[in-house]
């Protein structure tokens, strides 16, 4: 056999097996998923420990940390509810239910009443709302940011970021920033992170929401259409900071906030996430926190609603916990927080998981505060969240059977995807 078919022969079988391999992926992931919603169905939600809001002051300002949703939408429509100029609203979902309804109702009285409302969200995650909710008055400016934003550039990877984003600012008087989509069942079901922000912070905030308008506006308005926020801020605040990730611009630098502040870590590092998939160096950084005498910690939901992100999640417990890091699993409801603190001194609380689509791939933000006093109130959180875990251990993990060890090492290619 000459060399050129032998080549050629290899090459076939090759990509026969890649093939395969990826059909078995995918019929596994649709299985799973599949054989997991019908489990879910008829399941009654369980109750879960919370923490009422709570409130520090922080230099001008405050910031109110809430995690549960009923607390937060209530806070939330009553600022709409009482705004006199402006309205900017940013959503990654916006369910059509109850809590959806009442959004929308009270930013349209706010507009039938003069107040000036911009409205964005993702068009791609709310696929499956009723076009009939997505109808708004004129005089609403909505800007819903496309399924396909790319135009003819099709390999220009700049335009696939979802906008995965959950802000509200008004008169800028006052601002929320979390994890918190819209919908009547985060508002009782799910254990999320939010919060609320008064003082010079708002300003920042309004500025990451006018940022994405101005940069978005001019393929969904009219040419003359002014941009927002023009004139910059008088004071600011220098222990808050809003870090956007803006996949246009190829700028991600929550994923940088989140390095520095592992790698500066003493004594604890303390993690609360929805979806945890992170890059090899980012597990670098948190072994080597974890090395150097930090007790790093990471909490997360036992079952996610996506339960293939589960499996894929779990490529890195091993790891984890040879270099001492402790993983807890938060039972019964889903966690759908993205937040984090450090020492006694520094925390997040933002948009972003910690995978390749927040981290490299969607626009999102995340607000990083330096302030003890917010720092409390998050450890405060984290123990009440401990209250409903249970640890994994080591002993636990390897005795795990071989129908998982094979689930994982045939899902775990899909995690640079993820
Ligand atoms: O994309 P997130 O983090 O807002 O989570 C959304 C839910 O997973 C929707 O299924």
């Amino acid at each position: 056999m000459s060399r050129a078919t032998a080549l050629e022969r290899a090459a076939r079988h090759a990509r026969r097996a890649l093939l395969t391999i990826v059909g078995i992926q995918v019929i596994l992931a649709i299985s799973l998923t599949l054989v997991d919603s019908y489990r879910r169905r008829n399941k009654k939600p369980k109750p879960f420990p919370i923490t009422a809001p709570i409130e520090v002051p922080v230099g001008d300002g405050t910031i109110t940390t809430y995690t549960y949703g009923q607390d937060l939408y209530d806070d939330m429509l009553a600022a709409i509810d009482s705004a006199e100029r402006q309205i900017l609203f940013e959503t990654y979902i916006w369910k059509d239910d109850e809590i959806g309804q009442r959004f929308k109702q009270a930013l349209v009285r706010a507009a039938r009443r003069g107040v000036a409302v911009h409205v964005i969200y993702d068009g791609f995650a709310n696929l499956v709302v009723p076009p009939s909710f997505k109808r708004f008055p004129a005089a609403i400016k909505v800007l819903r940011y496309p399924v396909y934003n790319a135009g003819l550039r099709f390999f220009d990877l700049r335009h696939y970021g979802r906008d995965h984003r959950k802000i509200l600012v008004v008169d800028d008087a006052v601002g929320f920033v979390g994890g918190y989509n819209i919908g009547s069942a985060y508002a009782t079901e799910w254990r999320d992170t939010h919060c609320r922000i008064t003082g010079p912070g708002v300003w920042d905030l309004q500025r990451t929401f006018a940022d994405f308008w101005n940069l978005h506006r001019k393929r969904r308005f009219r040419a003359n259409e002014r941009p927002l926020l023009l004139e910059t801020a008088s004071e600011w605040e220098p222990r808050m900071r809003f870090h956007r990730n803006i996949p246009t611009l190829w700028s991600f630098p929550i994923r940088s906030m989140y390095l520095e502040a592992i790698n500066r870590a003493t004594s604890r590092v303390w993690m609360t996430h929805a979806y945890f998939i992170p890059d090899a160096n980012f597990v670098d950084t948190l072994r080597e926190a974890a090395r150097r005498g930090v007790d790093v910690r990471i909490l997360l939901p036992r079952k996610s609603n996506h339960i293939v992100a589960d499996w894929i999640s779990r490529g890195y417990f091993a790891q984890m916990l040879d270099a001492g890091i402790r993983i807890f699993r938060f039972r019964d409801a889903m966690v759908h927080a993205k937040t984090a603190t450090i020492d006694g001194s520094w925390s997040t609380i933002g948009t972003a998981n910690v995978d390749r689509l927040s981290m490299q791939g969607n626009y999102e933000i995340n607000v990083e505060i330096i302030d003890p006093a917010q720092a409390q109130v998050m450890e405060t959180i984290f123990e009440t969240d401990l209250s409903n875990c249970a640890e994994l251990t080591m002993d636990e993990w390897e005795s795990r059977d071989v129908y998982r060890r094979f689930t994982e090492a045939i899902l775990g290619p899909l995690r640079p995807l993820l």
